[in-house]
């Protein structure tokens, strides 16, 4: 559906009622209203809740901003210009994070549909003057979000061994994400969330539209809901930082497919959990320092995971996965075989993918993408193009992969793009951790104690 600066929907409206909470059943219920449609999203927590807890103020006001982020999904039908939410008072910060969520958390939708929404949302709500809450009383506890792939396995090892005890967290657990969290053995906290079948209907019909949401900040706000719930001072991420690179420039923006895992939205929400709670919940990613190059050479130093964890994300379709663990065929699978490539014993890699997936010829355009050496940036869950060149000038080096088909295939036009130089260069810098993170002091150096 094309639209001109003429058929913006200025008449249409985007209302998120207030939400409820029931203690006793673990519901939450989050009702909206696009136009003369209505539809609710609801999630099941566990039961077993404080019921003084749910009654607090900062719980009521994480909630609220639970509701306007969960509301992405279903604005995007028709993605209006007005959001309300009459019932839901918001800060100036908190106004600034909901704008950002639906501004750049919505970047690829609107450049993959051709939409011109950045600078022109309104969202009324009343005033809360209140910036800073009361602190609150939160038990010095972990959760940390599984994903079923490389980057939160890797944050399992790594508070293993720097002796912080944590719950594993996830919405919708399913494939990857349940056979990771039972090897790693301790109980988990699960969520279940469905989405209004309504919106999902009405996104394959003409006359609406449908795309990419920022999967991240849903997920982040539905921890931190538990995490006020069931007694967990720090939510723990982990998003490396080669997620803060975006895809292509549109309406004056750089749109990210990743972005909220990029580093500028961790420290938004990061903000906005600290002022909710008065500084007690903290957020934070992990692998904030690493390039996904590295985290892929730390996933080597065990392997507990290996028959049972995927990045592939045909897995967490909301209907699930029939295929197999990986399918080979995505950027993403990709991706993670040609970052792992450098690092893992080959026999070990193969027998993690089922196939060798640099010698198959039809996947050279997708690594030539990947590599920035045609098209652009796959919108999808990959590191950056730079990164990708680097891990394939390691191989084209490397004795176990310089013979692989694409390896080959790719080398001159490799070397002509970027020149040695760059890419020896790009490797080294793969390798070096940053230090642009907000992991706390302490356990960040016992972090990079053990992470050598
Ligand atoms: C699993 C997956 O990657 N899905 C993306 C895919 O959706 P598809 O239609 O193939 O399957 P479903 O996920 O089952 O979605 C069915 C419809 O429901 C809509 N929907 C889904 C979840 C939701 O929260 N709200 C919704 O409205 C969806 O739009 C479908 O119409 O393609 C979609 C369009 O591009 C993507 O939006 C789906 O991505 C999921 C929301 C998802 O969870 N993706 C994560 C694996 C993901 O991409 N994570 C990114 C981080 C993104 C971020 O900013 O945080 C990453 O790991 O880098
Ligand atoms: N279903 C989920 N429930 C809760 N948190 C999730 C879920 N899916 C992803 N996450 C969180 O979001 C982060 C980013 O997801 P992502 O898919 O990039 O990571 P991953 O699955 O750990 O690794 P990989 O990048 O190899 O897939 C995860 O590390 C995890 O912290």
């Amino acid at each position: 559906m094309e639209e001109t600066a003429s058929e913006l929907p200025v008449t249409e409206t985007f209302r998120i009622d207030r939400p409820s909470f029931d203690p006793a059943t673990g519901e939450a219920r989050f009702p909206y209203r696009l136009n003369d449609l209505a539809f609710t999203e609801v999630l099941t927590l566990p039961r077993g809740a404080g019921t003084a807890a749910a009654g607090s103020p900062a719980f009521a006001k994480l909630l609220g901003l639970t509701a306007l982020v969960l509301g992405v999904s279903y604005f995007k039908l028709r993605a209006p210009l007005d959001i309300t939410a009459p019932d839901i008072p918001l800060t100036a910060a908190e106004r600034a994070f909901v704008i950002d969520v639906y501004e750049n958390g919505l970047g690829e939708f609107y450049a993959r549909n051709e939409l011109t929404r950045f600078g022109k949302l309104t969202l009324t709500a009343p005033d809360d003057a209140e910036e800073r809450k009361p602190a609150l009383d939160l038990p010095d506890r972990t959760l940390l979000p599984i994903g079923g792939g490389k980057d939160s396995l890797v944050s399992v090892d790594l508070l293993t061994h720097t002796g912080v005890d944590f719950t594993p967290f996830a919405v919708n657990p399913k494939g990857p994400i349940l056979s990771s969290v039972e090897a790693i053995g301790t109980p988990p906290l699960y969520v279940t969330r469905v989405l209004d079948p309504e919106m999902i209907r009405l996104g394959k019909e003409a006359g609406y539209y449908n795309g990419h949401v920022p999967s991240t900040a849903i997920n982040s706000m539905i921890a931190a809901l538990c995490a006020l719930l069931y007694g967990y001072s720090q939510i723990v991420l982990s998003n490396e930082r080669s997620a803060s690179e975006g895809n292509v420039m549109f309406d004056g923006r750089e749109t990210n497919h990743q972005y909220s895992k990029s580093l500028g939205f961790e420290l938004l929400i990061a903000d906005t959990l600290a002022n909710a709670t008065g500084g007690a919940l903290k957020y934070f990613s992990l692998l904030r320092p690493y390039s996904e190059a590295r985290i892929a050479s730390l996933f080597t130093h065990s392997d507990k995971f290996d028959a049972v964890f995927s990045s592939c994300n045909r897995n967490f379709r909301l209907t699930g996965n029939d295929g197999p663990l990986w399918c080979g065929e995505c950027p993403k699978c990709h991706f993670v075989f040609l970052i792992f490539a450098p690092f893992m014993a080959k026999d070990r890699l193969l027998r993690i993918f089922g196939k060798n997936l640099l010698d198959e010829p039809a996947n050279e355009q997708s690594f030539r993408e990947l590599a920035g050496l045609t098209g652009q940036k796959p919108w999808e869950c990959v590191g950056e193009i730079l990164e990708a060149a680097a891990c394939f000038y390691t191989l084209t080096r490397h004795a176990d992969w310089h013979e692989a088909r694409i390896v080959s295939a790719i080398k001159p036009d490799l070397f002509a793009q970027y020149g040695e130089e760059k890419l020896q260069l790009a490797m080294a810098e793969c390798l070096t951790d940053s230090r642009d993170h907000h992991i706390p002091p302490a356990l960040a150096a016992k972090v990079a104690a053990y992470a050598v």
